[in-house]
């Protein structure tokens, strides 16, 4: 079965994503696109082929596509993905599922009361081979209990349209998410500390920003964002356990020596970062949905601790304190107990 796919934001992800589904992944095929810019959803669904519908609510409702996929802005996630589980269609959500936690429970409500997963959350670390080694050490147990996490998330530069506040919602998320994973652990409070900023960066800006976090079994999280490093995009990711630790590797590049120097390329986006992981991420899903499984990547639940745990990481930044998250208890439907 070929799983003809809607697509809602035909942005720069957006237009990364049609041309993984149309080129990369077998089994798909990219049938419409909106898009609030009509030109752009044009020049999007031409080369594929794919039909142009005025908004996200009639591309839901097209009896030509199984499944959707959103890459709007942030605010307007909710709507869309509330739409589709309506209409009982698997839907894909770039980060972040919503930008409140109440529209997150809407949507966790929603699912819940269908009955099955249909909600993905598009958190594409989970599928990076680096990221699953680590995970695979920490599960088996060689390294012993985790106790710290050493990580650094670094972009070379961001336009002056990037506020403080968004190196939590929009930049460690990602972090927030794979960790979690990681150590299948949940993150209980957020601390941000603000070292010497750095003048290659916008004047409204704080950065570089330390962020520490807690979990509930007590492991200790460092996370240094750092959005105008200059010199690269790169992640960082130790984690220190009783009798070990676990780092995630930098990716794969040919070492240079010449003129008494030996040196390694450093990437310079995430377009280029997590390519192989974006490949996977979508062969999973496209590859479920075609089964007809529920899907098995980050959840609505998820998606609502991200949200939850990042907005109080900014606010953690603006009053200088420990902040808790205060997550609700995980449902019974997302593998909790309550
Ligand atoms: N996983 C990742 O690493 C990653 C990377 C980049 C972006 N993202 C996420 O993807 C989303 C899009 O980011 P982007 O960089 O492509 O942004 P973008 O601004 O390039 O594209 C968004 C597009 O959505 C369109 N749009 C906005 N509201 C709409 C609506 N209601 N209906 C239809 N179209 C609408 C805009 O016109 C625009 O073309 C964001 O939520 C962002 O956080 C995730
Ligand atoms: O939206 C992007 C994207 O999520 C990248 O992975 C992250 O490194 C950037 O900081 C963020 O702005």
């Amino acid at each position: 079965m070929t799983v003809r796919v809607g697509v809602i934001g035909a942005g720069w992800i957006g237009q990364e994503h049609i041309r993984r589904l149309t080129h990369t992944v077998t089994g798909a095929r990219v049938t419409a696109v909106t898009d609030i810019d009509a030109a752009r959803a044009q020049d999007a669904a031409a080369p594929v082929d794919a039909r142009v519908l005025p908004d996200g609510a009639a591309l839901i409702a097209s009896a030509e596509v199984d499944a959707v996929l959103v890459t709007s802005w942030g605010p307007t996630h909710a709507e869309h993905v509330l739409n589709a589980i309506a209409a009982g269609k698997p839907v894909f959500c770039e980060k972040p599922l919503a930008t409140t936690a109440e529209d997150c429970l809407r949507i966790v409500e929603a699912e819940t009361a269908h009955g099955r997963r249909l909600v993905q959350v598009g958190f594409m670390r989970r599928y990076d081979t680096g990221y699953r080694q680590m995970k695979k050490v920490i599960d088996s147990g060689r390294i012993g209990e985790p106790l710290i996490v050493h990580c650094a998330h670094r972009n070379p530069a961001v336009p002056e349209s990037y506020t403080s506040a968004m190196a939590a919602l929009d930049t460690a998320v990602h972090e927030v998410d794979v960790l979690r994973w990681l150590l299948d652990d949940e993150i209980v409070s957020a601390q941000v500390l603000t070292p010497r900023a750095t003048s290659r960066r916008f004047a409204h800006l704080k950065d570089p920003q330390i962020m520490l976090f807690e979990t509930a079994r007590g492991v200790r999280i460092d996370l240094e964002v750092f959005v105008n490093c200059q010199y690269g995009y790169d992640i960082q990711c130790e984690t220190v356990g009783e009798e070990g630790l676990v780092r995630l590797p930098d990716p794969a590049a040919v070492g240079v020596r010449t003129a008494a120097s030996h040196s390694t390329e450093v990437l310079t986006d995430w377009v280029g970062r997590f390519r192989d992981a974006f490949d996977t991420e979508f062969r999973e899903w496209i590859a479920g949905v075609a089964a007809g499984d529920a899907p098995t990547g980050p959840s609505a639940w998820d998606g609502y601790a991200a949200t939850v745990i990042t907005a109080a990481t900014a606010e953690a930044l603006e009053c200088g304190h420990v902040v808790a998250t205060d997550l609700k208890p995980r449902p019974a439907f997302y593998g909790g107990t309550a």
